[in-house]
């Protein structure tokens, strides 16, 4: 057990993000008063992670529902929403009680989106149990679930009541899955934080795994990026946008893909893609280019992706949930920890800077 840091999350209902190792025991202490029933959603395949949590919680005196999902982004449907919706009905789940997520961030954003619908809003405290969870989706209250048409795009802003990252958690997560966290540190580190890209840097081998020298700095700086951002805008109507740096064209592959890439991979193409835009619209150089590709590169992460894709993902780009009707917008950079907008920008230029990600 090391002693937890709190990272508080400012607003309306401020929040803490209790980061450490072996730190279960807080879990009760961020449910709020008056909580009897617990419903804890949980991917199916990973007991071994919602046993202790639910142990803690039944310890601690509530009464606990333990309500298994799929595993991954096979949660993130509207079918699995009804099926917790169902169940929060049949045990009772009323608004004094609670909702806690445990997994990945697919699971915690449905768990998220669950609460936030159930009698119009239910507390959710978030245990997330890997890199990219930790470090981005449990935290700022962005919930959602995916349609045939396109990734989130349905949900709500429904900030938690508490997140719980037990670093523990992270030695099962597969290398791959945790090296897709990365690409969110990454971009972190690109919009607001250059320390962040130093570190990584540095000691690439040691950033790709939860061992390294520096992990816990850089999980902690990029929970403190986002809730700088979450706390002063909520619900995305100016600053809050810069967390999607590379997410425009990062969520038309996942959805290209059928969901079968991870969120970090697409979204390291993606940020690729937006620091091309940046220099091809004059806003940065080339070496800030290169030294995208090289930082992910260096830590494992892919940086292209299918040249003849381009079409399909053009068309997906549409609903990204910063277009103004026709008219697409895209975070930029001017430079590290310089994010800018970029509003309607040609076709020309949209596909001459695919054509630099495109393999
Ligand atoms: N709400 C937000 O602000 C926000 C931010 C970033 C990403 N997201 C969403 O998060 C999702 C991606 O999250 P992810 O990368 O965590 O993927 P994920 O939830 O699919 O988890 C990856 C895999 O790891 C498994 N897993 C989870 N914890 C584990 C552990 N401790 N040990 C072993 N296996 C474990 C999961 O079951 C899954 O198979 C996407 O849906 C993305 O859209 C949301
Ligand atoms: O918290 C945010 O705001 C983000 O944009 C963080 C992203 O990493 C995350 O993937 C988010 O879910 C994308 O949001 P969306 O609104 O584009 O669906
Ligand atoms: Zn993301």
């Amino acid at each position: 057990m090391t002693a937890a840091t709190r990272i508080t999350v400012r607003g309306d209902d401020p929040y803490d993000v209790v980061v450490g190792t072996g730190v279960l025991a807080e879990l009760p202490g961020l449910l709020g008063a008056g909580v009897r029933t617990v419903a804890v959603v949980h991917p199916a395949g990973l007991p071994e992670l919602s046993r202790p949590v639910c142990a803690a919680l039944e310890a601690a005196g509530y009464e606990v529902v333990s309500l298994p999902v799929p595993d991954g982004e096979d949660a993130k449907s509207v079918h699995v929403a009804a099926e917790l919706w169902s169940a929060f009905g049949r045990y009772g789940v009323t608004r004094s009680d609670a909702v806690v997520g445990v997994g990945g961030g697919a699971t915690t954003d449905l768990a998220g989106f669950a609460a936030a619908t159930w009698l119009r809003g239910v507390q959710v405290v978030q245990v997330p149990t890997t890199l990219l969870a930790m470090v981005d989706a449990a935290v700022g209250g962005k919930t959602g679930i995916n349609t045939p048409e396109g990734k989130n795009l349905v949900g709500s802003f429904h900030p938690p009541r508490g997140v719980l990252c037990d670093l523990a958690t992270l030695t099962t997560v597969p290398r791959q899955d945790y090296v897709a966290g990365l690409a969110e540190i990454v971009k972190g580190g690109f919009i607001a934080d250059p320390t962040i890209l130093t570190l990584i840097e540095d000691d690439p081998a040691a950033a790709r795994t939860p061992e390294g020298e520096h992990t816990r700095e850089l999980i902690e700086r990029k929970i403190q990026v986002k809730a700088d951002v979450v706390g002063a805008d909520l619900r995305e109507s100016g600053l809050r946008e810069i967390l999607n740096y590379g997410h425009t064209l990062a969520h038309a592959i996942e959805r290209v893909e059928d969901y079968r890439i991870r969120h970090g991979e697409a979204v390291a193409v993606g940020l690729v893609y937006a620091a091309e835009l940046s220099h091809l619209d004059g806003r940065v150089g080339r070496d800030l280019v290169d030294r995208t590709r090289s930082i992910l590169e260096s830590v494992g992460l892919p940086t292209s992706y299918r040249r003849e894709a381009w079409p399909q993902l053009r068309d997906h780009m549409r609903v990204d949930k910063k277009a103004r009707g026709a008219v697409l917008r895209f975070v930029v950079l001017d430079g590290v920890a310089s994010p800018a907008r970029l509003e309607n920008p040609s076709e020309e230029l949209l596909e001459a800077a695919y054509q630099e990600v495109a393999r």
